[in-house]
Order: C-alpha cells, then structure tokens, then sequence
C-alpha cells in the first residue's frame, strides 16, 4: 500500500538528510506509528507520501503509484486518496462545521444530493451530530479535530495520515481522538500517524516504526513508544490540570499492565538513541483562529490535495492507477 525503497530526502542547504536511506511497508488496512525525537524526519515521511516532498534518491510506491511518475497535474488526483488531518487542525475560520467538511467534497466536483447525504453521516460518526452550524471558535480542540478527521474521512480514502493529531489536546480528549482514528482504521483505512505521544503508543500497542536522525531504527509490531526513561525527549509530554494527569496516569497503568502481558519481539532490533534536548513544552496550545481570505482557501485546498500545485512544466502524464 505503501512502500519506502531506500529513500532519502536532503533539504537544500542541510548537512545531513532528514529522511537516510529507509525502507519500510505498510500493508493495506495497518495502524502504524511514526516515533521519533523532534527533528527525526516524522514529518518529512508523511511529506514525502503526500508528494508534497520529493525524494533525493529512492522509491516512493503509495497505492499502487510509483510517485516519481506521477506528473505535477495529476498530483491532486493523486492526494484525494490520502486523508489527512494535522496537529493545527487547518479548519476554515468563517464556515460552519457543516460547510469545512462539504468544502472539500464541492472543490472535487461532488454532487450538491451526494455532499447532503455524506456530510451528517460522516459528522455523526465522529461524534458531531447537531453541530453542522457550529463554527470553529465554538467547538473545543478536540471537537475541531473531530471536524478536521471529518474531512479527511468524508470521501472515503484508503489511506488516512496523521501528522500529531493530538499534539494539540489534553489526553482524555486525545483518547478519544484515539479511539475514533482506530474505529476509522478498523472501518479498513489504513492510519499512519506521526507523534511524541508514547501514553498512546503504548496503550494502542500498533506497529511502532522509530526514527533516529532520518534512519529507521525500530520496527516493531505491537510495539510500545520505547525506553522513554533514557531518552528525554521521548517522555510523553507533561500536560496541565487535574483531570489531564489522572487520564495520563491511567494510560500509563494500562500500558504498564499491557506491556508485562506482551512483550513483542522487533523486526529491527531497537539502537540506542542518543539523547538530545527536549523540545516540547508542557502547555497545551491551542491554534489561533486565523482571519479567513481566499489565501486560507486556497492554502487548505492545496494541502489538502485538492489543488494543483508545483509547476506545470515537463513531467510525463501517468494516471494514476488502481489502489493495490
Ligand atoms: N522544509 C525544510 N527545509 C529544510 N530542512 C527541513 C525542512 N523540513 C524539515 N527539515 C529538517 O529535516 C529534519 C527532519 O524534520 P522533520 O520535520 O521531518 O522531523 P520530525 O521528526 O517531524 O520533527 P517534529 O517532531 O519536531 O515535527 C530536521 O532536521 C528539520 O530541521
């Protein structure tokens, strides 16, 4: 479904490639984390599978497509296969809850019958049922994530990436983000997800895929977040408020009591990782509601994949194939 071939991605100007090398796969229906200290290349990854990156050297295989050969104009063909749902949310400020998720399905040319009858049945899977008026400043994080896992869901993708989609939440509110990205998953989408959160690696016990410096250095099945005692930068974030630290320390319980039940063996042995400076910081931060213009429009649209982006120039035109 997915496919890394020795793929590696220097930014211009760096000194050492923030993706070195790595090959993995991720098979069609698999819940898959992506951990790794701050700057390890979680993000250029899901970049990269987007085709919002381009590899310097390698293969990139997603649903079927070799993405080296998908021309610039199909790109955004390509993209409304991809779900995607980030850590700010990205939802637009002046439109309803009901009008974010109807957005995406009018710039693909869906029928005005088929986006009335997709819109409440999707909002009332995630839980937002009577909320379609709603703006986005009326809703908690959490509900605006819900709107924003909404949108990437309501055309069906196979495939739904999830770069820190509770990087944003107090945990009580990210479990239950978790356990509607697994209903998604169990639904058949395949679920990468990015994130620092080992509470919730370590209680969903999914496939763990660790970056270090851009190399793979754990692959793990049912797998937890790793040795988070060693390395500071991968204890889980510190939150604030009552309520926040008991749903952290019955997470961390759950996933003491998980761990002594299983204890998976790893495809690649775990390496040391060398502790660096911790990056995050223990607040929670919710996004600024930012003013809407047709930049924002446009903006959501294209990383969204529903614009053409890239030059138009040059490339060879492929369709882009069947999912695999
Ligand atoms: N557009 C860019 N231009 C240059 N360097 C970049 C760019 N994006 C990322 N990098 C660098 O590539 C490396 C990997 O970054 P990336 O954002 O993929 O890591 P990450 O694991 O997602 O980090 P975080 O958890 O902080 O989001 C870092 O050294 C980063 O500084």
């Amino acid at each position: 479904m997915i496919r890394y071939e020795n793929v590696t991605k220097m930014y211009p100007g760096s000194k050492r490639p923030a993706v070195d090398g790595i090959d993995f796969e991720v098979e069609r229906g698999e819940f898959v984390f992506l951990v790794g200290a701050s700057g390890s290349g979680k993000s250029t990854c899901l970049q990269l599978i987007l085709k919002e990156e381009r590899p310097s050297s390698g293969t990139i295989h997603v649903l079927g497509n070799d993405l080296g050969s998908i021309s610039n104009r199909k790109v955004p063909y390509f993209r409304r296969q991809l779900g995607v749902v980030f850590q700010d949310f990205r939802l637009l400020p002046n439109k309803t809850v009901y009008q974010n998720v109807a957005f995406t399905l009018q710039v693909i040319g869906k029928s005005r019958g088929f986006i009335q009858e997709a819109v409440p049945d999707v909002l009332k899977m995630v839980g937002l049922d009577g909320k379609g008026e709603r703006y986005p400043h009326e809703l908690s994080g959490g509900e605006q994530q819900r709107v924003a896992i909404a949108r990437a869901v309501v055309n069906k993708p196979p495939v739904l990436l999830a770069d820190e989609p509770t990087g944003n939440l107090d945990p009580a509110t990210s479990a239950g983000i978790m356990q509607l990205l697994e209903r998604i998953n169990a639904g058949g989408t395949t679920v990468v997800m990015a994130t620092h959160e080992a509470g919730i690696v370590d209680k969903m016990r999914r496939r763990v895929i660790q970056l270090h410096e851009g190399k793979v250095v754990r692959d793990e099945r049912s797998g937890g977040y790793g040795n988070t005692g060693i390395v500071p930068e991968l204890r889980p974030q510190e939150v604030k408020g009552e309520s926040a630290l008991a749903a952290q320390a019955a997470v961390a319980s759950e996933a003491a009591a998980a761990e002594l039940e299983t204890r998976a063996q790893p495809i690649i042995p775990a390496v040391p990782v060398t502790p660096a400076a911790p990056t995050h910081t223990s607040a929670i931060n919710l996004p600024q509601v930012e003013t809407e213009d047709a930049a924002d429009h446009l903006g959501i649209a294209e990383s969204l994949g529903l614009r053409r982006d890239g030059d138009q120039t040059g490339e060879d035109e492929q369709n882009v194939g069947p999912v695999k």
